[in-house]
């Protein structure tokens, strides 16, 4: 395993991410989370766009997972799709590129994506939503997996909480990989990390307020329902 790799053994990364449309997509606004989540003891970052990753890099040496968000004509698969993409990425500053790793129809192989990740002198991540996914980006020479595409396949398990059979599995197996997806709570982040996942990566619950604010006004619009 590389010393960045081995950097996050145990890590919390927090995913400091803003959706299109929401107030929150602005680098400034990212960057000033992205510090909040260092302060609080964030030991790795996932940044999506490399105008995000510039601003970020100037303000940490902590690991940088990046990605890009970009539709794709014909293809569903929307994570750092193309050579190109991985390549503005690592220029910006991401130590580690992610990219989609699943079976999903795409415009390029995984394997061009881990070259050109090589090639830029980073790391290659492959999201994926299955163990057999991990196990085919390994052999295209991915550096890490990460759990981040369960429940976004057809392929898949639809479930409101984190894939935690998944991450059984690739802990049984001894393939390295990083939890993400849905770790909400501390007490879910933790379990991830009992699987045996080498780290694990936060979002919505950290650096989405529009989310978290979603959660607590369905459930107590759940209460009110149940009270009338
Ligand atoms: C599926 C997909 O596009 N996931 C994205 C990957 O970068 C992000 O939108 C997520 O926030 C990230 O995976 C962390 O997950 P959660 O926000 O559930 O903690």
């Amino acid at each position: 395993m590389s010393d960045l790799l081995s950097r996050l053994r145990g890590a919390l990364i927090v995913s400091v991410q803003a959706d299109d449309g929401s107030p929150m997509r602005d680098t400034g606004i990212i960057a000033a989370m992205s510090r909040a989540a260092l302060l609080g003891g964030a030991r790795g970052l996932r940044l999506r766009s490399p105008e995000d990753i510039r601003a970020v890099r100037a303000l940490t040496d902590v690991p940088l997972i990046g990605l890009t968000k970009q539709a794709q004509p014909g293809s569903p698969v929307y994570i750092t799709a193309t050579p190109a993409e991985v390549r503005a990425v690592a220029q910006a500053g991401a130590d580690i590129v992610a990219f989609d790793g699943t079976d999903l129809p795409r415009p390029y192989p995984v394997a061009d994506l881990i070259a050109e990740a090589h090639a830029c002198g980073a790391l290659a991540m492959a999201d994926i939503s299955t163990l057999a996914e991990a196990r085919a980006a390994y052999a295209a020479g991915a550096d890490i997996v990460g759990t981040t595409m369960s429940g976004y396949t057809p392929h898949s398990p639809q479930q409101s909480g984190p894939d935690v059979e998944l991450m059984r599995a690739l802990g049984g197996s001894g393939l390295p990989f990083i939890a993400e997806g849905r770790l909400n709570t501390p007490e879910l982040a933790a379990q991830a990390l009992a699987t045996g996942a080498h780290a694990v990566v936060v979002g919505s619950a950290i650096t989405r307020p529009d989310h978290v604010t979603r959660w607590f006004a369905q459930a107590l619009g759940a209460a009110s329902d149940r009270s009338s």
